[in-house]
Parts: C-alpha cells; sequence; structure tokens
C-alpha cells in the first residue's frame, strides 16, 4: 500500500477502533467476522446457541481414533483462508491427505477412479466412448438455451442437469454431475440452481458459450494477469492434526470469555433510531431456560442459519421488523456413520480420498452417498491395523433413511462397504451423528433468497448476514463470507462516524 493509502487505513481503523459489535453463531463464518473486527481494534461480542464452538466443524477424539462428523477438508481457493491460516499460525498443522487426487465412482456396481487429465478420461471406463466424444467435442457440440421467451424464462433458473446436459449429454450428468453434488452438497442436479450452485461456470457460459473454451481462457487468463494468479496448491484439500475443529478452536482461543457466549440462543434483536451509536440490543436464552439481555451494540453480523433468523423477533424504532419476507429454504438432511475395520477384514482396500456413488447405481443396491476413506487419507487417525470410513447417507435422495437408526444405518454401510471395498463381517465400532439441517438447498428459489437477504439488510441499518447460505457451502467460502462482511461493518462505522463529523 502507498504512504498515503496506508495513513488513509490507518485513521479510517482509528474512526472504528473500540465500537461494538455483536457476532451472532460462532460457526466458522461468524468466528472469522469476529477474528477480523477483533484484530482491526473493534470490540466482538459473539452469542452462539450450542455449547461449543465450530457449528458445522465437528471433529471428535475417542480411544485412538480421530474423526470429523461434520467438514472433513477445506480448501485455500478464497484469499481469506490463507491469510487466516497464515495469521492464526495453523500451517504447521495443516494435514494434506495422502493421494487426494485419486477418487472414486462406482460404475456398474464397481470403483472406478474419476479421470483427472483428457488422456486418462479417453481410458477410463467411467463413460462410454460416445459421451468421451461429446465432452472433447463441447466446443463445437453444446447447445444454447430455448430462445423461445416460455423457454429463456424458465432456464433463468436452468437446473444444474438442464445445463450439463445442454454441454456434455445424459451420461455425464448421471456419472459424473450427480455424484459430485451429491458429494458437495448432498443434492441431487435436477433441484440445484446452476446459477447458485456454479456461479463461475454460469458465466463462462455467458461470456464464452462453451465451457470447455471458457474454462481453458479462463485460466490462461489468471495465470498471465497479476491479479488472477492462483497460489499453487491452493484447490487441494486439507485438514488439521487433529481434525477441522483445530480450526474454530484457534478462532476461539483469540475471545475472552466475556467475547464468547456459548449456550446462548439470540431470541430477539432490536434496533434503536433514537441513538446515534450502540443502536442494537440483543437477547438471549441459555439451555436452562436463563434469558439474558445484552449489552448495546453498533453493528451485529448474523451467521446463524435463516430457518433460524426466521424465529428470531426483531424490532426497529419499537416496532416489529416482520421477517415473514424470508422464504422457506429446504434442507437436506444428512447422517455421517463413522467406522473401523480390522485391516484383515478389508478384502479390496482403496487408496485415495473416497468413492461416490451415483444415484443411478441405487439399482445395484447400493443406499450411501458416498465414503471417505479417512485413514488412508490421514494414517494418524486410527491405530495401525484398522481402516476408519466416514460414509454419508440421506440427502435429496433418500431423506428418509438419513432419520434411521444407528442400528439400521450400521447395516446399510456395512454391505455398501462389503460391495465396494470387500470388507468382511461387523465394524470394530461405529459412530452415528445426525444433521436434520446439514445444507441449505440452493435451488431454484434461490433468487428470492438472495433478495431476502439484501432486503433485511437494507431495512436494518448496521445488520449484516453472512454465512454458508450466501455464496456457497464449503468451509472456505462460509469463512469469505464472514471476512467480507466484518469488511462491510468496518465501512458501515466508518461512515457513521464521517456523517456525525459533517
Ligand atoms: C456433514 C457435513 C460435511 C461437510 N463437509 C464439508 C467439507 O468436506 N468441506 C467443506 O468445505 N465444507 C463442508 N461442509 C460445509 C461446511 O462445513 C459448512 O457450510 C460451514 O462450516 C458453515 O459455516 P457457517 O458458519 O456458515 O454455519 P454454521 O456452521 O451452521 O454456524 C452457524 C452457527 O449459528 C448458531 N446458531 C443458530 N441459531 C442461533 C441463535 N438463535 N443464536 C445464536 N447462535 C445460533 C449455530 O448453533 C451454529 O453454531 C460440510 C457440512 C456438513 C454438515
Ligand atoms: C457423499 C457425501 C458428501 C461427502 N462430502 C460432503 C457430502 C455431502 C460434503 C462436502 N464435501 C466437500 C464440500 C465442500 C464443497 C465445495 O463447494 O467446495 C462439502 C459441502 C468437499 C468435497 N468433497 C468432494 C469434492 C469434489 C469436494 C470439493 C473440494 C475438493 O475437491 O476436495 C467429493 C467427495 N465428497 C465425499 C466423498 C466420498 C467424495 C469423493 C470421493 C463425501
Amino acid at each position: 500500500m502507498a504512504s498515503d493509502a496506508l495513513a488513509d487505513h490507518d485513521t479510517k481503523l482509528e474512526a472504528v477502533s473500540g465500537r461494538r459489535v455483536a457476532v451472532v453463531g460462532a460457526g466458522v463464518s461468524g468466528l472469522a467476522a469476529a477474528y477480523k473486527l477483533k484484530s482491526r481494534g473493534l470490540n466482538v461480542t459473539v452469542f452462539e446457541a450450542d455449547g461449543r464452538a465450530g457449528g458445522k466443524l465437528r471433529s471428535v477424539m475417542h480411544n485412538g481414533l480421530i474423526w470429523d462428523e461434520g467438514a472433513n477438508t477445506m480448501t485455500e481457493a478464497e484469499p481469506e483462508v490463507g491469510s487466516l491460516l497464515d495469521d492464526l499460525g495453523l500451517r504447521e498443522k495443516q494435514q494434506f491427505p495422502i493421494s487426494q487426487k485419486k477418487r472414486y465412482i462406482v460404475r456398474n456396481g464397481v470403483p472406478v477412479m474419476i479421470p483427472t487429465s483428457p488422456i486418462a478420461l479417453v481410458t477410463s471406463s467411467v463413460l462410454s466412448t460416445q459421451s468421451k466424444f461429446q465432452l472433447l467435442l463441447e466446443p463445437f457440440l453444446w447447445k444454447k438455451k430455448d430462445s423461445s421467451s416460455k423457454v429463456s424464462e424458465a432456464s433463468a433458473v436452468e437446473s444444474v442437469s438442464g445445463f450439463f446436459q445442454r454441454h456434455f449429454g445424459q451420461e455425464v450428468v448421471d456419472y459424473l454431475i450427480d455424484p459430485f453434488v451429491g458429494g458437495t452438497s448432498a443434492a441431487d442436479p435436477d433441484s440445484l440452481s446452476m446459477k447458485h450452485s456454479f456461479p463461475d461456470l454460469w458465466n463462462i457460459e455467458k461470456s464464452f458459450g462453451s465451457v470447455i473454451v471458457g474454462a481453458i481462457r479462463t485460466k490462461f487468463a489468471a495465470k498471465g494477469g497479476k491479479s488472477g494468479e492462483t497460489k499453487k496448491g491452493s484447490r487441494s484439500s486439507f485438514s488439521f492434526k487433529g481434525g477441522m475443529q483445530i480450526l474454530p478452536d484457534m478462532l476461539c482461543k483469540n475471545l475472552s470469555h466475556d467475547e464468547l457466549n456459548l449456550d446462548s440462543k439470540v431470541l430477539s434483536l432490536s434496533y434503536n433510531t433514537e441513538s446515534s451509536q450502540e443502536n442494537w440490543s440483543l437477547s438471549c436464552v441459555s439451555y436452562n431456560e436463563t434469558q439474558r439481555q445484552s449489552r448495546n451494540y453498533d453493528a451485529v453480523i448474523m451467521t446463524a442459519p435463516l430457518c433460524n433468523v426466521k424465529e428470531m423477533k426483531v424490532m426497529k424504532g419499537g416496532q416489529q421488523f416482520k421477517l415473514n419476507f424470508l422464504p422457506e429454504i429446504k434442507y437436506m438432511p444428512l447422517s455421517v456413520i463413522i467406522s473401523t475395520f480390522t485391516k484383515e477384514k478389508v478384502k479390496r482396500p482403496l487408496e485415495g480420498f473416497g468413492v461416490l456413488i451415483p444415484s443411478k447405481e441405487q439399482k445395484h443396491g447400493f443406499k450411501t452417498l458416498g465414503t471417505l476413506f479417512s485413514s488412508m487419507m490421514f494414517p494418524d487417525r486410527c491405530p495401525k491395523d484398522l481402516h476408519l470410513y466416514t460414509t454419508f447417507i440421506g440427502g435429496s435422495r433418500n431423506q428418509e433413511l438419513a432419520k434411521a437408526s444407528t442400528d439400521e444405518l450400521k447395516q446399510v454401510v456395512t454391505s455398501d462397504l462389503q460391495r465396494l471395498l470387500g470388507v468382511e463381517g461387523e465394524p470394530e465400532f461405529v459412530n452415528h451423528f445426525y444433521w436434520s439441517k446439514a445444507f441449505p438447498l440452493y435451488d431454484s428459489s434461490y433468487d428470492s433468497v438472495m433478495e431476502a437477504i439484501d432486503k433485511m439488510e437494507k431495512g436494518l441499518p448496521g445488520f449484516f448476514y453472512a454465512g454458508n447460505h450466501r455464496g456457497g457451502l464449503s468451509v472456505g467460502k462460509s469463512i469469505a463470507s464472514g471476512c467480507k462482511a466484518a469488511d462491510l461493518v468496518i465501512s458501515y462505522l466508518e461512515s457513521c462516524s464521517n456523517d456525525k463529523k459533517t
């Protein structure tokens, strides 16, 4: 930064230093927001409904095993992630999976490695020869959206399957896209909106038509241009020694006891239009029903899922600010089963990241969405004589099964792993975690969700919404969303102090 710009930046930070901000939710987005604000000299108070911090990041250590019940890995694609890891001194704890590029998809009942290059695609059995040609010839063969007015209206909310069908054909949708979206959102390609789930590809089509041409040209442009440069390895997935929970734990270490209020579910928020500072107050309740009124704040960053926000009572200038314009969001239920088997009981173990099961393969009797080869990726996660697996069940494909009992799911997982990896007999150990609302579904109605978030922010000065309901589900995108909200709070408070001066 040039010296004038640096001085201006420092003056601006001075203007907001000591201002009070409430952050609702101690998931990774709320904690990242709080970290950024605190490091810029603001006073933060985090309110978390649960008795622990981390939200969808949840690691367990038990009897020599380490597993994750929420996110298992993350990437550094967003620049905010790299800065956070550096600032927290987390680089030395970063743990990269062994052979992470080896990922499998089930075809005709058998795991097949996903090709990672055009040459590997040609020799792979994952697609038929016809689909391989269709993929490679996409620049010439892709179909435009139907231009008749009725259809173009519908295609404004084009599904993921519709988009990829036009570009690559149905087999690619069934055997690459369906498992990919299952393994990254527990959803199905018919329900997901292309615009909201793959915004980069959606825009590539607008600029270049062909996805292949656009992706290649965008990659070259990024390599050539300074600002587009991506850090080497920024797309690799990683975890931490001890699991993903290390990240929220480190973020919490930076907060004092008074700054992090666990077991504090926010019930209502109130914006006072009369005072010129600290216009926000919150009320919360703890597990044993004790109600508390918070201190006053200059701004609020809300990171609780929108279904929880909808339940909150919001007041503005003594009147209720009704949140009935917030649409109902669909959530994907998911069960996560951890199982261990002694190595001798796994007859066909696979090395790598994991295996995904396309919906079409359910005809072969598979019931799970996929399994991560957790101890193949991270051998220190269990004793040497065991394999530890993390299996996902439910999502949009099987919402009822997600709710099944541990015993039933143990059988389902054992049966799928028997077909895929040749496991014999029962697992040595099983753990079950059920997420009733694992992920919000970015479906065709998601435009209305984005509009409602904008409306909420416009109607409530100093209120900012962040988290995985906005701009992407991944840990990295949630962190970026929290950091962006922190920046917006700083700009907002600066503009308030400028208004006061003039
Ligand atoms: C099973 C599973 C596997 C996943 N795997 C991956 C993966 O491998 N890689 C990846 O990148 N992403 C993964 N994700 C997604 C990623 O973990 C989440 O999208 C991300 O962690 C969300 O962070 P967040 O802070 O936005 O929300 P959350 O983590 O949901 O945090 C919101 C917090 O708000 C709190 N809250 C709610 N209501 C209130 C209230 N009234 N008052 C106070 N607090 C409240 C909640 O208790 C919660 O702690 C996975 C998610 C799940 C569920
Ligand atoms: C089978 C179900 C699931 C598996 N992981 C998840 C589900 C629902 C959850 C999940 N995993 C990732 C993300 C972040 C998505 C993003 O937008 O980046 C989420 C929400 C990470 C991820 N997992 C897979 C991929 C391709 C990615 C993206 C990052 C990366 O490339 O590493 C594939 C995958 N997921 C699962 C398995 C078994 C698997 C591949 C073999 C489990």
